[in-house]
C-alpha cells in the first residue's frame, strides 16, 4: 500500500504541482493517475521513488517513509518505466534489462540469464536481446522498458505515459500484454496517463487530478463513470460515459427470446447445427453483424442491437448455436430499470 498524507510540492518558483494530496494506493492492482496537462500526475509519481521530495507531507510505502530511505536504494527497488522507454542506448537490449540485477549484486551471468527470460515473457524473441535499442521499433523498445522495470522483481512500479509514444494498434496490443501480465505478476502499478480511455481500460482504480495536483475523485472505472464526483470529473470522463459504463456490466441477467421470433419482419436463419446465418426477410438474407456469449458486456450487446438489421442481438452458446435474440426496446427497457436501481441505491 503507498499511502499519499497531506503531500504538497512547491517548485522554486512558486507553482503549486500538487496541493494538499491525501490518497491511498492499494497493494496488487493498478492505480492510474489520469488528468488534463499540468495537473501533477507526474510530480505524484516521482514522489513516490523520490526523484522529487515533497515540500510537506509524508508518503508512505508499506507504512514506511520514504523520506527515511536512501533514495538510489529506494529508486532500485521500485521499477520505473517512462515514455520513449528511456533505455541506454550504448548497451544491448540484454544488458538493459540485466543493469538493475547487477546493480543489486546478481552475478551478470544469472542477470544475463533472466534478462533472456524476462523479454519472452514481455513478447520479443532472443534475437533481438543481442541488438541495440535504436535497432527496435518504438512498441518493441517499450516492451524492453517494462522488462527492464520488472527485472529486479520489484513489489511496486511506476510507469509513467509507458505506451503515449506508440501507434494505436501497436498501443492495443501493449495494453492487452500489460494485462495479462499483471494477471500473473500482480504488482502494486502507479500509472500516469492523460488518455481517460486508457485509464479505463487498464486500471482497477482510477485517480482524476484537476488543476493544482487537486485529487478530484478515487474510484473504481466502474463508478468513475456512473458516478462522477462533480462536474469537471464528469466533463472529464466525457459525453458518452454511459455507454462506456456499459463495458463493466454483464449480460448473462438480460432476458433473451426464443431464436424463431420474429423481429421487424426479420426472423434468423440457422444452419443444421443452429448456427446463424444471418436475418431471413422478404429481400433475402442479412448478416447478424455478429453474436455474443453469456459472459459478454452490455456494451457488446448493446452495440449488437446498433449493427442489427433487425435491431436484435443474437446470443450463441460455446458451440457458437443461437440460443436467444435481444431486441433493442427489451434492452432498453433493461437498462432503464438498472439505471433506476443504481440511481436509488446510490440515494439510500
Ligand atoms: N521543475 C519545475 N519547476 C517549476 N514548475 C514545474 C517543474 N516541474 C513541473 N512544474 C509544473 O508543475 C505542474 C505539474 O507538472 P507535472 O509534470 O507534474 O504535470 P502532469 O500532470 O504530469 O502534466 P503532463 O500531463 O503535461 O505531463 C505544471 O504546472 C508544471 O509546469
Amino acid at each position: 500500500m503507498i499511502e499519499f498524507d497531506d503531500v504538497t510540492k512547491r517548485y522554486p518558483d512558486g507553482t503549486v504541482a500538487v496541493g494538499n494530496l491525501s490518497m491511498t494506493i492499494p497493494t496488487g492492482a493498478i492505480t492510474v493517475l489520469v488528468g488534463p496537462s499540468g495537473c501533477g500526475k507526474t510530480t505524484s509519481l516521482r514522489m513516490i521513488n523520490r526523484m522529487i521530495d515533497p515540500t510537506s507531507g509524508t508518503i508512505r510505502i508499506d507504512g514506511q517513509d520514504v523520506t527515511s530511505q536512501d533514495p538510489a536504494l529506494l529508486r532500485r527497488s521500485i521499477g520505473y518505466v517512462i515514455q520513449h522507454a528511456g533505455l541506454f542506448p550504448h548497451r544491448t537490449v540484454v544488458d538493459n534489462v540485466a543493469t538493475v540485477p547487477v546493480l543489486n549484486g546478481l552475478p551478470r551471468k544469472q542477470a544475463r540469464a533472466q534478462a533472456y527470460e524476462l523479454l519472452e515473457r514481455v513478447g520479443l524473441t532472443a534475437g533481438m536481446a543481442d541488438r541495440y535499442p535504436v535497432q527496435l521499433s518504438g512498441g518493441q523498445q517499450q516492451r524492453v522498458g517494462v522488462a527492464r522495470a520488472l527485472a529486479a522483481d520489484p513489489p511496486v512500479m511506476l510507469m509513467d505515459e509507458p505506451f503515449s509514444a506508440v501507434d494505436p494498434v501497436v498501443r492495443e496490443g501493449l495494453q492487452k500484454e500489460f494485462l495479462r501480465l499483471q494477471g500473473e505478476l500482480g504488482k502494486t502499478i502507479v500509472m500516469v496517463t492523460h488518455d481517460i480511455d486508457e485509464a479505463i481500460k487498464l486500471g482497477d482504480h482510477v485517480a482524476v487530478f484537476a488543476e493544482g495536483g487537486r485529487l478530484a475523485q478515487l474510484s473504481t472505472p466502474e463508478d468513475l463513470l456512473s458516478q462522477p464526483a462533480d462536474d469537471f470529473v464528469a466533463g472529464f470522463v466525457g459525453r458518452d460515459r454511459g455507454y462506456r459504463g456499459l463495458s463493466f456490466a454483464g449480460s448473462a441477467d438480460l432476458a433473451v427470446e426464443p431464436v424463431t421470433a420474429e423481429v421487424e419482419g426479420l426472423r434468423l436463419s440457422l444452419d443444421d447445427a443452429g448456427r446463424p446465418l444471418g436475418w431471413a426477410g422478404s429481400g433475402g438474407l442479412l448478416p447478424t453483424e455478429g453474436t455474443y456469449h453469456v459472459g459478454d458486456s452490455l456494451r457488446v450487446v448493446t452495440d449488437l442491437t446498433l449493427l442489427s438489421p433487425a435491431g436484435a442481438a443474437v446470443r450463441v452458446d460455446a458451440d457458437g448455436r443461437a440460443d436467444g435474440i435481444v431486441r433493442q426496446s427489451a434492452l432498453s427497457a433493461y437498462l432503464r430499470e438498472r439505471q433506476l436501481g443504481r440511481l436509488r441505491s446510490a440515494e439510500a
